[in-house]
């Protein structure tokens, strides 16, 4: 595993955005093979959005040949919610950049058939092979997409019901107000997730430093899905300083020396 650690939320952001738009761009994808993109919903996200927008805008990266798969959505919610998943893909991304509408994906929270839908979603991943780099953030009780604690590490694609948690955390969104939350979502596995290439998660912010501690310091275990990460051949945590407060000084000492002896393309 990887941890870049930077100094703000800012700096991730920006870290994040270029390792994107250079796995893109080293991979030169064509209609024919395209690059597979796997993306999160979530405030921690945003920056990187902005960021790829403006290299898109400024010629440094193209989304013309990308095929993306976003991670969950709430089910319930139709398209023009204002707090569905596909809504926020639209207004803080997809809307923003050169990417053909036809290869972005996110499961129909308006299912009657939520089984379906999902081994739809699976069925439509495997059909291009693999995700080449899932992109994800973390919820505070570490969470990644909508597997709360106590899933299946090796789950797929399926509805998940949410925890009290994490429906109070996400009502920020929904005017403070919990009861209006979902209570249901439709996510992506662990198993999917681990299944790509690549998996980069983003953490900012000291909500996320005990997530952060049971990913790097503690063994793998459900209840912290997050944890699972040690267990992908490419795994990268991207987190600012506040994120590792729950960490050993000696934990980020030798992250940042490991860094520091990387030479970075971007
Ligand atoms: N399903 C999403 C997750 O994918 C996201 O990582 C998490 C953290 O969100 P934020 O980035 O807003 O802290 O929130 C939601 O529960």
């Amino acid at each position: 595993m990887r941890v870049i650690i930077k100094e703000d939320y800012a700096t991730c952001a920006e870290w994040t955005a270029r390792h994107i738009a250079w796995r893109i761009s080293a991979f030169a994808p064509t209609a024919d093979k395209p690059f597979v993109l796997g993306l999160p919903t979530g405030s921690t996200p945003l920056g990187v959005y902005k960021e790829l927008i403006r290299l898109n805008k400024a010629g440094k990266v193209s989304f013309q040949n990308v095929v993306t798969f976003n991670m969950d959505e709430y089910l319930g919610l139709d398209s023009n919610h204002p707090q569905s998943y596909h809504r926020f893909m639209q207004d803080n991304f997809f809307s923003h950049i050169d990417i053909n509408p036809a290869n972005t994906n996110i499961l129909d929270g308006t299912t009657t058939d939520p089984e379906a839908e999902c081994r739809r979603f699976e069925e439509k991943i495997a059909k291009y092979g693999k995700i080449h780099l899932f992109i994800g953030g973390v919820g505070a009780d570490g969470h990644i997409a909508f597997n709360e604690p106590g899933s299946s590490l090796s789950s797929r694609t399926r509805q998940k019901t949410l925890t009290q948690d994490t429906i109070i955390m996400n009502s920020r969104f929904f005017g403070g107000d919990p009861e209006q939350v979902p209570t249901k979502a439709l996510t992506v596995g662990v198993g999917t997730i681990l299944d790509a290439e690549e998996v980069l998660i983003l953490a900012s912010g000291y909500t996320k430093a005990r997530a952060l501690h049971h990913a790097i310091e503690e063994g793998i275990n459900h209840m912290w899905t997050i944890s699972v990460l040690q267990n992908h051949p490419r795994a990268i945590i991207v987190c600012d300083e506040d994120a590792t407060d729950e960490l050993r000084v000696g934990t980020v000492r030798y992250f940042r020396d490991i860094e520091a002896k990387n030479s970075s393309p971007y």
